[in-house]
């Protein structure tokens, strides 16, 4: 019993937990209430959840409690900068077993309240409760400081497919985890603890972005979820998709040959997903800082092929690499 949560008791571990949390000028009232009051001037509060369930989305063999502490908060404010909105407040559901080490749920608050700095946002509140299966539930919340949100459906013919962040460093540190591979160092971390560049939402939104979300699922897997909103397609550009030296490292280390490295790592690229890199859309001829990677082109959909329907996203007019994550169908 001594140092697990079962000795300490839910409301003793509030307080431990709660007590690191720093206030910021977005908190009018924050935990200890019935509900957190976040401030919004205009009213629109963008709110988002996503979870995070132990053996699913990490395991403990493979990530520090503090890893899925910043993890946590990357793949939640990761939605609200895919918004173009930014962080503001967090709440965090926490269901675990008893026999839970104090120290794991410490540390795990630790990560995030490291990443809520790097980020912006602070923790408002959350819930706890017993379970057999370690499961952390974060609903984020984020300020559109008076823009409108951009959503998945204003993709047009015409318009530019750009990305920002990284793409494929996650799905190959998964990769080598599970082959129990402990390099290039760049992958592992991007899998452990994803660093989508939160302020860049609301730059692109700044731009004029007409759709944008973040790539959790895979590249072409994500932007087909634009496509069907939007009534387009998109192709994206091969020789546009310049994978990272890590990358590149990752696959070779993976079995990949001389010859065949280059296209195995863009295959991850477009169907690794958790990077939480921004894709978004921009009008023709949109001035883009560099950090933006322009990779292809939405266009009309031509006819009403199921094909078009099914797999709205081409590579080079060709269907993309198998790959993309579904929680049911594996
Ligand atoms: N259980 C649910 N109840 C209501 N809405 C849900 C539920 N699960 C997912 N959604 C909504 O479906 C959309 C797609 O979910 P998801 O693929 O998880 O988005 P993302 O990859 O951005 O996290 C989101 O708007 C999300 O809020
Ligand atoms: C132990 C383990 N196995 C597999 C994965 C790979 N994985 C789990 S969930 C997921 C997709 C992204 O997570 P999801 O819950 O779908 O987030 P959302 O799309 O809602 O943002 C991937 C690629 C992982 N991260 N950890
Ligand atoms: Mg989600
Ligand atoms: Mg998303
Ligand atoms: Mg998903």
């Amino acid at each position: 019993m001594r140092n697990t949560i079962g000795g300490l008791g839910e409301f003793a571990l509030i307080a431990r937990v709660t007590s690191q949390f720093p206030t910021t000028d977005d908190v009018i009232l924050g935990p200890g209430d019935d509900a957190a009051v976040v401030a919004s001037p205009d009213g629109r509060t963008v709110a988002t959840t996503d979870l995070l369930v132990e053996g699913r989305h990490f395991r403990r063999e493979w990530s520090t409690a503090r890893d899925v502490g910043h993890r946590a908060v990357a793949q939640n404010f990761a939605d609200v900068a895919a918004m173009g909105a930014r962080p503001t407040g967090l709440l965090i559901g926490f269901a675990a077993p008893a026999d839970l080490p104090v120290s794991w749920a410490e540390e795990f608050t630790a990560g995030v309240r490291d990443e809520c700095a790097v980020a912006g946002g602070a923790v408002v509140g959350g819930d706890m409760a017993g379970s057999d299966t370690l499961t952390i539930a974060v609903t984020a919340l984020g300020d559109l400081q008076g823009r409108a949100p951009v959503r998945r459906d204003g993709a047009r013919p015409g318009d530019v497919v750009a990305y920002t962040g990284h793409l494929g460093l996650s799905a190959a540190g998964l990769a080598l985890l599970e082959k129990g591979i402990d390099g290039p160092a760049e992958c592992l971390s991007e899998h452990r603890r994803p660093s989508p560049p939160y302020a860049l939402g609301a730059e692109a939104a700044r731009l004029g972005a007409t759709a944008m979300l973040d790539v959790s699922d895979g590249l072409a897997q994500d932007l087909g979820h634009v496509c069907r909103a939007s009534g387009v397609r998109i192709d994206l550009e091969e020789e546009a998709l310049r994978p990272e030296p890590a990358l590149v490292e990752a696959v070779r280390v993976l079995g990949a040959g001389a010859d065949t490295a280059g296209r195995a790592a863009r295959d991850l690229m477009v169907a690794g997903g958790e990077d939480h890199a921004l894709a978004a859309v921009f009008p023709p001829h949109t001035v883009l800082p560099a950090h933006w990677t322009i990779v292809g082109t939405v266009a009309r959909t031509t006819g009403e092929t199921a094909a078009e329907n099914t797999i709205p996203v081409t590579v080079d007019g060709r269907v993309p690499p198998r790959g993309g994550w579904d929680h049911f169908r594996r």
